[in-house]
């Protein structure tokens, strides 16, 4: 759905992205990961139409965002990190506003309005003037404006920045929302947490260069060789950390409150037949769970440059 192919993009001698080629898939929800000034709005913005390239070449819903802006505009709908709104309308006139941009028909654009407030939590404050919305309110109806056209490619730049953290969670519930309609969306933030349980796949920018990218599975994998698990006891652990100590394929164990953290060399049944044993020497546990890496070790390890 979205492709790109060695996009450089120099201002004078600084380079602020260099030769960056990624795909995203149909129905992915691909987190853009990298701290300040990594290039994110940079990429965002070429692929928005909005700026051009000083070398290199990206489709969108198999248009060519040099050769075709117009029809990857109707595909797309773009969130930018700075956002205006213009605060003299009424928040459906806002949308309306939008809705005669993308050519909505007249007989149409009531019944998409309501849906897009509807889908946005806003239905209550259509009459009200934008410029007495809060900043989540306002975020939220950048967002609904994004969708008035119903594309199917969403282009967010840091759509929950500056947001408190439970608007924050209604941000991530909406996105899950609108992957499950369909959407395919690029999401950029660096703020890490916002987007681990949201992302099917992650890129990691720094300075301009593309360090990683892929299904968040896959790079979670590459970043750990080893399992890890964490061990709860129900008493005393000293005979379930001998036995675990004992097991061939584990290669760390350490203690943690109530129990510990093995790490652990092999694959599903390695863990199964280590559980196995401790159930059958009657080990009291009350929990025995894969600890998964966080999105904050898997970009500590990237940008220090340990996996690749
Ligand atoms: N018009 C411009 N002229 C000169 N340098 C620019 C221009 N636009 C961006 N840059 C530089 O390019 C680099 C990448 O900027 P970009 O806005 O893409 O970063 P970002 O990853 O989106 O950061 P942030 O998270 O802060 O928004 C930065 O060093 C920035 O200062």
């Amino acid at each position: 759905m979205i492709e790109i192919h060695n996009f450089r993009k120099t201002y004078g001698d600084f380079v602020a992205v260099e030769n960056l080629s990624l795909k995203i898939g149909a129905g992915e929800m691909f987190g853009f990961i990298g701290p300040n000034g990594a290039g994110k709005s940079t990429t965002i913005r070429f692929l928005a139409t909005l700026l051009r390239e000083t070398t290199g070449e990206a489709t969108v819903n198999g248009h060519s965002v040099t050769g075709d802006p117009v029809a990857v505009r109707r595909s797309i709908g773009y969130m930018p990190d700075m956002f205006g709104v213009y605060d003299g309308m009424k928040v459906w006139e806002f949308l309306d506003f939008f809705a005669v941009a993308y050519e909505i028909p007249r007989a149409n654009r009531k019944a998409v309005i309501s849906d897009v407030l509807e889908l946005l939590d806003l239905t209550h404050k259509r009459d009200d003037y934008v410029n007495g919305l809060s900043r989540g309110m306002k975020q939220r109806l950048c967002l609904a404006k994004t969708l008035v056209h119903d594309p199917p490619v969403l282009i967010l730049d840091e759509p929950a920045s500056g947001l408190d953290p439970r608007a924050r969670l209604e941000v991530k519930a909406l996105l899950k929302e609108l992957r499950k309609m369909g959407k395919t969306i690029l999401i950029s933030s660096h703020i890490l947490t916002e987007l681990a349980d949201v992302c099917t796949s992650i890129g990691i920018i720094e300075r301009g260069k593309l360090l990683l990218a892929g299904p968040i599975d896959k790079v979670y994998r590459k970043i750990q060789a080893n399992r890890h698990l964490q061990v709860r006891f129900s008493g005393d652990p000293d005979p379930g950390v001998s036995l675990i100590r004992s097991d061939p394929n584990v290669r760390s164990v350490q203690m943690e409150t109530r129990g510990c953290l093995v790490e652990l060399a092999g694959d599903d049944a390695d863990v199964q037949r280590l559980l196995h044993n401790l159930v059958a020497a009657q080990v009291g546990l009350t929990s025995f769970a894969d600890k998964e890496p966080t999105l904050e070790d898997v970009f500590m390890m990237v940008t220090k440059g340990l996996v690749t």
